[in-house]
């Protein structure tokens, strides 16, 4: 009997490109959604955007909360305001802090949302992920994703550089987030999508293929990598995971997180990962200078020293990566220091 089924979950309207902020009432007004809108922003984004966005909701009396930390507090804030102000739905104005809370808060009150990044720094910004720290769990955990995305790129290519050089190679890591799913396949049989995987590493050929198009101050840097995270959010609705977007590359960013919190932002750190188990999958010849160079051209760190991590730092999220999640990878159970400060130091990274 054939009996597979899968539940993609997109968003249905997806807006980029220069001046769309002002198209955001009318896309919003496509879903059908009722009632007063909660925007639920970072104190940055509310200043550059907070009003553009309100005032286009003037009828239905926005309210507006503005958090700091991705946290669980934060969640509840959200979800209080949204109670104590009957909210129909929550609009989420900023980065990927403002947006994974918006995702988490909405799914809890059973409620729609909209997001409206102004920092293109990583594909959670479109996807069904949120990720908020709990306790040593740094990584994400599905939440339904945006009814709509309206991005920006006037918007997003003033923010400040270095969250764009993130979201480019956070989607730069897709190469070996993927290498890393087939691999989970064929050793541990886990479930892979030749589809999501696919439009994954598509995304992320395309990206390097437009890296000499991506410089400080274009704004046509913020519609290439906003594109990418679209498509790269899309092939994780597609895997109903994170899978084609997050390896072990992600596993030595959330390990790095715990062991030099603050330090430098999610999408460089991956891309420092994706340099080192690009050379653990393929060896010397492989790909990993590739990868290496599509870093360095786009001005993303690719050494600990540009991360702000110590040479130790980097040592010790290898060799624990492993440990932080049931995701098999080309870290398997573990690699020993040695193999770490080898790889760490063939490919530069120390
Ligand atoms: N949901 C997911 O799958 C993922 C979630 N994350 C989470 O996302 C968060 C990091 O995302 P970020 O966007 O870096 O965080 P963020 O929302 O804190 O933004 C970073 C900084 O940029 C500022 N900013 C944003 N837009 C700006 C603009 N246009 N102009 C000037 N400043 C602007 C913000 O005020 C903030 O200070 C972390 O909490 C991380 O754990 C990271 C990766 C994946
Ligand atoms: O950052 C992500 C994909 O780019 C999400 O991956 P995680 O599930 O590892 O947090
Ligand atoms: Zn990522």
């Amino acid at each position: 009997m054939f009996d597979k089924s899968t539940w993609i979950k997109l968003p249905r309207n997806v807006l980029v490109g220069h001046g769309v902020l002002d198209q955001l009432g009318e896309a919003v007004d496509e879903l059908y959604l009722s009632g007063r809108p909660l925007v639920v922003t970072s104190p940055t984004p509310n200043e550059l955007a907070g009003d553009r966005v309100t005032e286009q909701f003037a009828a239905d009396d926005p309210a507006t909360v503005v958090v700091e930390t991705a946290s669980f507090e934060s969640i509840e804030r959200v979800i209080d305001t949204a109670e104590r102000e009957d909210a129909g739905y929550l609009i989420a104005l900023g980065g990927g802090k403002p947006i994974d809370i918006a995702k988490m808060a909405s799914d809890h009150l059973n409620l729609g949302f909209v997001a409206v990044p102004t920092a293109a720094s990583h594909d959670g910004i479109v996807s069904g992920r949120s990720s908020i720290p709990e306790g040593d769990t740094r990584h994400s955990v599905a939440a339904d994703p945006p009814l709509a995305v309206v991005a920006d790129t006037e918007i997003l290519a003033k923010a400040p550089w270095e969250l764009t050089t993130a979201g480019c190679a956070d989607i730069i890591s897709n190469y070996t987030a993927v290498k890393d799913w087939r691999l989970a396949h064929r050793l541990k049989n886990v479930e892979y999508s030749e589809y999501a995987g696919a439009l994954s590493e598509l995304t992320a050929e395309m990206l390097v293929d437009s890296a000499d198009s991506i410089k400080k101050g274009h704004e046509e840097s913020a519609w290439i990598v906003t594109k990418a995270l679209v498509s790269s959010g899309v092939a994780m609705s597609i895997a109903g995971s994170s899978r084609p977007a997050s390896g072990a590359e992600h596993l030595f960013s959330h390990q790095l997180d715990r062991i030099a919190p603050g330090k430098a932002i999610h999408g460089h750190q991956v891309g420092v990962g994706s340099i080192i188990t690009e050379f653990l999958h393929s060896g010397e010849k492989g790909q990993w200078s590739d990868i290496r160079a599509a870093l360095a051209s786009i001005d993303a760190p690719t050494t600990a020293s540009e991360l702000g991590v110590s040479d130790q730092e980097v040592i010790e999220a290898l060799t624990t990566a492993h440990t932080i999640r049931d995701r098999y990878t080309i870290l398997g159970d573990g690699i020993t220091e040695e193999a770490a400060i080898e790889v760490a130091t063939a490919t530069g990274v120390i």
